[in-house]
């Protein structure tokens, strides 16, 4: 194995503002053997690929190193390279408005963003302490959306990584949720990570283990679900991440769950992530992924003793079994975006919009589930319309990815005592 340190200006990839240290990690196929062999907090993808499921950050650089020393210098090889953890402790903190005026530079010939507003959804429960804004997200990985997905009406020059991350930053950096859960990371350790670190972020990744990225050449990795929060508004309790079974078997689906401390007011809750198997035939598979999740996530809050919010692409219409579950859980679930219709009781229209080879696909498969006794959800970020998002639909110029982001702002109810 051969382990080199390069060093990279950070936006473009990533612009002048930053300096980044990476590792750059090569290994042979007898070297993954070795690898397999690891503790739990590294893995190894099918093409050879070494990554870290565990959150990031000093833990972690150490844990990289000693895994270097272990692996025999000798054995280089022309096998696939793979940018593991950036050591975000020599990271200085970025203002987040030159981040954005970098993006908006890299941005320049693009069409502007669209303009989304946030729907007051006036509860009658005013809260002493700053909303949480949470915000779901699927981003579309980066070797699915070129080399697997089949956008036919999205020009391959809109699917540009240096610009759609730029695209991707600045969504996040508009709306500045306090906790970030997103589906399809494909550039965490090189990308999300140390960016979002040196904007008071703490991450975690959990990916996929047999991720479909894995088989589209020039790939940058497995994607899988990341949760990042606020290090100033939140403390970190415990974290899981959880590999879903379907009927007892493990399959190839994750989700994380973290229980948060709110700095402000002490308050604990539970926020999740999760991206369930994707296609129709595979009703039944996710609605046995969604009993696994909710059974996990019983645990983690005590038999709903802890408030919870889950966010997640499901793949499931509203229709669908596992949203049945969730909707009818012990765990006293509400779907956020159920509000913004006039009655509360429907979800929106879409939540996805892609034309495929096999035609026009809009569906709703996105949800910010939430205790609707302990939490109440003060606004959410509407939707895109269909004139904004276009005859040839997502992703665009416009927008980054096939799935719009969900934003949300909640706040505790006062007393939620046997109320959860
Ligand atoms: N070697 C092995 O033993 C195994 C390998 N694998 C690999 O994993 C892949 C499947 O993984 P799995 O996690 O079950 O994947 P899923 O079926 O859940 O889908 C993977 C991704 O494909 C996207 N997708 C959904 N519908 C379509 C479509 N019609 N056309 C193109 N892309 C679509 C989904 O995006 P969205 O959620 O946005 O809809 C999703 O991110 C296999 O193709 C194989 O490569 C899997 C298991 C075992
Ligand atoms: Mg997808």
């Amino acid at each position: 194995m051969a382990a080199e340190v390069c060093r990279s200006p950070s936006l473009r990839d990533v612009g002048p503002l930053q300096f980044r240290v990476l590792c750059r990690v090569r290994f042979s196929w007898a070297e993954v053997g070795q690898l397999q062999q690891l503790p739990s907090p590294f893995g190894v993808g099918h093409s050879g690929l070494i990554f870290s499921v565990c959150s990031m950050g000093n833990g972690t650089s150490r844990l990289y190193s000693a895994l270097a020393k272990t692996l025999n210098s000798s054995a280089a090889s022309q096998h696939p390279e793979y940018l593991v953890s950036p050591d975000s402790e020599h990271l200085e903190p970025i203002d987040p408005k030159e981040l954005l005026e970098e993006c908006r530079a890299v941005l320049h010939t693009r069409p502007p963003r669209f303009q989304r507003d946030f729907v007051d959804l006036r509860t009658d429960c005013p809260s002493s302490h700053p909303p949480i804004r949470v915000m779901q997200w699927n981003i579309l990985a980066q070797a699915l959306g070129e080399g697997k997905d089949n956008f036919v009406q999205c020009p391959v020059e809109a699917l540009k990584w240096e610009e759609r991350k730029c695209l991707i930053l600045e969504e996040i950096l508009a709306y500045q949720p306090d906790i970030l859960c997103l589906q399809e990371v494909d550039h965490y350790f090189d990308t999300f990570q140390p960016l979002l670190s040196r904007l008071g972020y703490q991450g975690t990744f959990f990916p996929k283990p047999w991720s479909p990225c894995l088989d589209v050449e020039h790939n940058n990795g497995p994607d899988g679900c990341a949760l990042f929060f606020l290090q100033n508004r939140f403390k970190l309790v415990n974290s899981a991440n959880i590999r879903l079974t379907a009927m007892t078997l493990k399959t190839n689906q994750v989700a994380i769950a973290q229980t948060l401390e709110c700095k402000e007011s002490s308050r604990q809750f539970c926020i999740a992530v999760t991206h369930l198997k994707a296609r129709t035939g595979w009703e039944r598979f996710r609605s046995a992924q969604g009993c696994d999740l909710l059974q996990n996530l019983q645990n983690i809050t005590q038999g709903a003793k802890i408030p919870l919010i889950v966010c997640g692409d499901f793949n499931a219409e509203p229709t669908e079994e596992v949203y049945k579950h969730f909707a009818s859980s012990s765990l006293n679930l509400n779907s956020a975006y159920k509000l913004l219709s006039a009655d509360g009781q429907s979800e929106p229209p879409y939540t996805t919009w892609k034309i495929r080879t096999s035609g026009e696909c809009r569906h709703t498969l996105d949800y910010i589930w939430y205790s609707k006794h302990a939490l109440s959800v003060k606004s959410a970020l509407d939707l895109l319309t269909e004139e904004q998002i276009g005859p040839n639909r997502l992703p665009s110029f416009n927008y980054p990815s096939d799935h719009l982001s969900l934003v949300c702002d909640f706040s505790f109810n006062e007393e939620p005592d046997g109320l959860l």
